[in-house]
């Protein structure tokens, strides 16, 4: 499967088309919007979010509540272009209100300066507007057509934020991941801890009252993923890999790991290794899943645990400074509005990618062209792995 998004942060909308799906997978427009609408919350997001209200529009490749097999195209409006109508018009302005408008002071830690030099853009709205982590509101709706697909063949994906402005939560025991998304639903803050969720929301109220911002971790976990999946072959099919590249092409974050993560390089080979165990109900199974999943590229059956680190918000009301790029002059970078902490609804958006990942490896993995066909292969497939 592939897709591709289009659309500005304050253009007429956005636009995903999806190929590759399997026909008679069952599908409606309440599969995706309940995660639009789960992006869109979070304590800590600034005014814009007062303003959309996403809904998704499926314009083709859906009949009857089930795909065709044929491209999934799926819109979602930009309730702010209302506002935006002059600013963002297809047609040519008049030049002396196109002067007036440029924006020419590049913000520290945004697309700006480097957006503006790769493609000759000397009015910085022209990078700004396709940079703007508006664009994960479009991977959401693709994701959650993968988290549809995944449900179908009993594989589930939750996500939970663990770290906000320095503020750990108590690490979590294991729990069923859609008991843990809707668990982390509840909390404005997207953590199941309840004492840290308060530190947390204190952190980004005072990063908020002196001007500044916070980041932090977010942690995804998967699980009904048979083993196997993915590739130990090729550099470029292995599977852990492209759940690394889809996190890190969310705007503002950092870096990932799995299951132990960056601790497995502070311990012993003993203490990281997962040993191999096997009886006649489970077939094989791990006791420890320090690996979060992965080995080799590809799945070991066990659930999926994965971690991403988003920066703080790059925009900031106090000020950075920064360069001018009509008259080279320094300036102060400020704004009207922004984020001041994006990590619970960041946390919504890598559940979402890793499902893509997920459904995307099985739909190449298998016979595809027919859900119920993919479907009965995967149960098979099942059944062989544990026999095997
Ligand atoms: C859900 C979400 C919301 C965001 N909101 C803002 C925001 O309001 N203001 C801002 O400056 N950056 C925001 N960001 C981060 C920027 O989009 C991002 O830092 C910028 O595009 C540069 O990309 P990079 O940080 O990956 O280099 C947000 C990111 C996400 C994932
Ligand atoms: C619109 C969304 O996020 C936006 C991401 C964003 C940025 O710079 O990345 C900046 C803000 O937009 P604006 O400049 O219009 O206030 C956020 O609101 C969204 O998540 O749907």
């Amino acid at each position: 499967m592939r897709f591709l998004t289009a659309g500005e942060s304050h253009g007429p909308g956005l636009t995903i088309i999806i190929e590759g799906l399997p026909a008679g997978m069952p599908l409606c427009e309440e599969d995706i919007n309940r995660s639009l609408s789960l992006r869109q919350k979070g304590y800590g997001r600034g005014r814009r979010m007062d303003i959309e209200k996403d809904r998704i529009q499926i314009t083709a490749g859906v009949r009857h509540g089930k795909t065709l097999g044929s491209p999934l195209a799926l819109y979602i409006e930009n309730k702010d272009f209302q506002h935006w109508k002059q600013i963002m018009a297809v047609e040519p302005l008049q030049e002396e209100t196109e002067i007036k408008r440029k924006v020419t002071k590049p913000r520290p830690g945004h697309a700006d300066l480097s957006g503006g030099i790769k493609y000759g853009h000397r009015d910085l709205r022209n990078v700004l507007e396709r940079s703007s982590a508006r664009e994960t509101a479009a991977r959401v709706a693709a994701g959650a057509v993968a988290r549809k697909l995944l449900a179908e063949l009993g594989i589930s994906v939750g996500s939970h934020v663990i770290e906000i402005g320095g503020v750990k939560a108590r690490q979590t025991d294991f729990i069923d991941p859609i008991e843990l998304d809707e668990r982390a639903n509840r909390s404005p803050v997207r953590c199941l801890d309840s004492e840290a969720e308060k530190e947390m929301i204190n952190a980004i109220d005072q990063a908020k009252k002196s001007g500044d911002s916070v980041g932090g971790i977010v942690e995804v976990v998967a699980d009904g993923m048979p083993p196997g999946i993915g590739s130990y072959v090729h550099y470029d099919r292995k599977l852990d890999a492209k759940i690394a590249g889809a996190i890190v092409s969310i705007n503002a974050f950092k870096g990932v790991e799995f299951g132990l993560g960056f601790e497995a390089g502070r311990r012993k080979g003993s203490e990281v290794q997962d040993e191999i165990f096997w009886d006649r109900e489970r077939g094989y199974y791990r006791r420890t899943n320090r690996l979060g999943g992965f080995e080799g590229g590809m799945t070991t059956g066990m659930p999926i645990v994965v971690r991403g680190v988003m920066k703080p918000i790059p925009t900031l009301y106090r000020p950075l400074k920064s360069v001018d790029i009509e008259t080279k002059e320094p300036f102060n970078a400020s704004i009207e509005r922004s984020d001041n902490c994006a990590v619970p609804s960041a946390s919504v958006v890598c559940s979402h990618v890793v499902s893509w990942e997920l459904a995307n490896a099985l739909v190449e993995q298998f016979y595809s062209d027919r859900f119920d066909q993919l479907k009965e292969q995967l149960n098979v497939y099942r059944k062989e792995a544990r026999e095997f």
